[in-house]
């Protein structure tokens, strides 16, 4: 796929080094706007290195990294205001835990605007009530449970409205209820309010009933994209091997069976 307006994200030949390794190489992905993706791969595939270059904290060895058609900056000033149009959950929520909910969902608006209080307090009920927690916003993260914590941590990352989010393995940790109300609470903000997702993980059959793109990533490269039905009608053996969770196979399990940069 080439870039267009209807393009949110670009990566172009790009190289990703860690150390003196080269994780990934000659990525090239494009991310329809409004669409969600599913970045696919097993345990030390490179999911978290690809995830970096997106949000500017990795600068690629070689190649181009676009948000919305513009290169990921490297200025720290430049940087900032790319990450404001950029809504990300990381792994293990980051939820604050002396402050709380609401509390936590209203840190980017008091970071980041110079909004009135009583404004600050409509959005945080809005988005509290956009992930279902309206009735949550004096609690704290201890008295939250998994799931919930989750989606506040959720509420938090939707706070200055961003339009383009992404879930770094968002079900961490999760059981398969808590799991499947996150993976429809993506799917429907997604289309509710018309943004672009992308879901970094490798909990693939949780994922791909909502997603409508998936990329795999294996072995320092892209070895598949597509939609989750070509994905699981893929005959490719890395692509069934990592769909069937086998040990054995020629996704290499040390990834140590890595290029040097
Ligand atoms: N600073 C570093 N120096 C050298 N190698 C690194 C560094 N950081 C990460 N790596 C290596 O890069 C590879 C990819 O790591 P990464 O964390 O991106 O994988 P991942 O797919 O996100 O894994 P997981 O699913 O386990 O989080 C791994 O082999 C890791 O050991």
């Amino acid at each position: 796929m080439t870039q267009t307006a209807e393009t949110a994200v670009h990566l172009d030949a790009v190289r990703l080094v860690r150390g003196n390794r080269t994780v990934l190489d000659d990525i090239r992905l494009t991310v329809p706007t409004g669409s969600v993706t599913a970045v696919l791969g097993p345990s030390g595939s490179g999911k978290s290195t690809l995830l970096a270059a997106l949000t500017g904290e990795l600068v690629p060895a070689t190649g181009d990294v676009r948000l919305f058609g513009e290169k990921v900056p490297q200025s720290s000033r430049e940087l900032l205001a790319m990450r404001k149009r950029l809504g990300v959950l990381l792994q293990g929520n980051g939820l604050l835990t002396d402050l709380t909910a609401g509390e936590n969902v209203a840190l980017p608006l008091r970071t980041h605007t110079d909004l009135p209080s009583d404004v600050i307090d409509a959005l945080v009920e809005m988005k509290l009530h956009a992930v279902g927690l309206r009735a949550a916003k004096d609690l704290y993260p201890r008295e939250l449970s998994g799931g919930m914590a989750r989606r506040v941590a959720l509420a938090r990352a939707l706070a200055l409205d961003p339009p383009l989010m992404i879930y770094d393995e968002p079900l961490t940790g999760l059981d398969p209820i808590a799991s499947g109300v996150i993976m429809s609470l993506i799917a429907r903000l997604n289309k509710t309010l018309g943004l672009t997702s992308i879901i970094v993980t490798h909990h693939v059959h949780e994922t791909l009933p909502v997603c409508d793109h998936a990329v795999v990533i294996a072995n320092g490269r892209i070895v598949f994209d597509g939609t989750p039905e070509e994905l699981e009608r893929s005959d490719d053996p890395l692509v069934k091997q990592f769909l069937g969770g086998e040990p054995d196979g020629p996704i290499a399990f040390d990834s140590s069976a890595r290029s040097a940069a």
